[in-house]
């Protein structure tokens, strides 16, 4: 399908940030403002299931690849319940989109979904400014009401993602049953009708990918509330429990973190991705800590230290497990070679392992799904 988009005439729109630059652009969602800390994916495609990852909550997206929204969205590739990031920042939306699955523009979805956008911004500058300065906040103000002083200050009265507990925030409200499997050109998303495993999914803000691929590996899932308590957990008798993904800061989650050392005394299989890996470090002992911009894309190589092998790895997060902080009962399994940073830890004494970046890629590329099925040997020892 291919389809021009209606161009009505472009509204002005801004970008503020608080060290006081101001970029100026079209809008392209709907109109008014938002507010977050701005940081920059170098995925080259993937922008549906990047606005809909829970853990982009409180924080506007640029995209370094310039073109954005070549291929539309369909409603299969939302990664979540919603659109989570608080604002998109573009180089360019293309007049037209093309893709057999596609059913609306991206500037028909931003619209449809409350989120403030801005496009024809020099996303180049945007993302040395943040490479060099970190991460900052920044407001993007949209139509009649601009006003750059305004939009600064609102800016810099932010604050900072450090100290802010947002799982419990985006978790779902109620435990929910999950057989959805993973999908297939010509047949859609599959269903997992002979589970072999019952995972517990701790909800801090999960993509459904995740909970997919499981399904794929032969799990049920019950997906429970990011403040469900360990006894709670182990009462549904499962044979390994999963720590999801997640914004905000990792230390704050003092409920998840005490839950977590219950299970790993338990000997529960566990395996934690992302905000659940830092949350096992943080539940093993160790600290975290708030990195200068992070890792936001979808290219970024991480070495396995067992088998030495170099993937190419999608990642979104913006705080780190500190290497020094780890106690003895901690191995260090996945390094990033960007920056050295710990990307991969297991437990010596517990059934318990996590990775830092995103094995579900959604978007990226598939070379880390083989901790799925690490996962799935875990829990098949376990049972035996
Ligand atoms: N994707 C995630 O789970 C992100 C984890 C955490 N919020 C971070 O920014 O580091």
């Amino acid at each position: 399908m291919s389809t021009t988009v209606p161009t009505p005439a472009a509204s002005p729109a801004i970008l503020a940030l608080a060290d006081g630059t101001i970029f100026h652009g079209i809008s392209i969602g709907s109109d008014g403002e938002t507010l977050g800390e701005v940081v920059f994916n170098t995925s080259m495609t993937g922008y549906q299931e990047i606005l809909t990852d829970p853990s982009y909550t409180k924080q506007i997206v640029t995209l370094t690849y310039p073109h954005v929204g070549n291929y539309g969205v369909n409603p299969e590739d939302a990664e979540s319940r919603a659109v989570f990031a608080e604002g998109l920042i573009i180089r360019d939306l293309p007049l037209l989109y093309s893709n057999f699955r596609a059913t609306m523009s991206l500037g028909e979805y931003l619209k449809q979904n409350n989120v403030v956008a801005i496009a024809d911004i020099d996303t180049r500058k945007l993302t040395r400014i943040l490479r060099e300065k970190g991460a900052q906040p920044g407001c993007i103000m949209t139509g009649e009401n601009i006003d750059e002083a305004t939009a600064i200050a609102k800016a810099k009265s932010f604050g900072s993602m450090a100290g802010q507990d947002l799982a419990k925030v985006v978790s779902c409200e109620k435990a929910f049953e999950w057989t959805t499997a993973e999908w297939q050109l010509g047949v859609g998303y599959t269903v997992q009708s002979n589970p072999r495993f019952h995972v517990v999914a701790y909800d801090y803000g999960v993509k459904f990918n995740i909970l997919r691929m499981l399904a794929e590996r032969g799990c049920k899932l019950t997906v429970v509330p990011a403040q469900t308590s360990a006894a709670d957990v182990l009462a549904l008798n499962p044979d390994g429990v999963f720590l999801s993904n997640g914004p905000g800061d990792p230390e704050p989650c003092d409920y998840a973190i005490t839950a977590i050392q219950t299970l790993l005394a338990k000997k529960v299989p566990l395996f934690g991705i992302c905000l659940g890996h830092q949350l096992l470090g943080l539940a093993a002992g160790g600290k975290t800590s708030k990195m200068k911009f992070g890792h936001h894309g979808a290219n970024h190589p991480v070495q396995d230290l067992d088998s030495k092998h170099v993937m190419i790895t999608s990642q979104n997060h913006g705080f780190q497990v500190d290497e020094t902080s780890l106690p003895g009962n901690v191995r260090i399994t996945h390094r990033s070679l960007f920056d050295g940073t710990v990307q991969g830890i297991e437990m010596t004494d517990a059934p318990a392992f996590s990775f830092q970046g995103h094995p579900e890629a959604s978007p990226g590329p598939h070379d880390v799904a083989y901790l799925f099925d690490k996962f799935i040997a875990q829990m098949a020892e376990h049972q035996a």
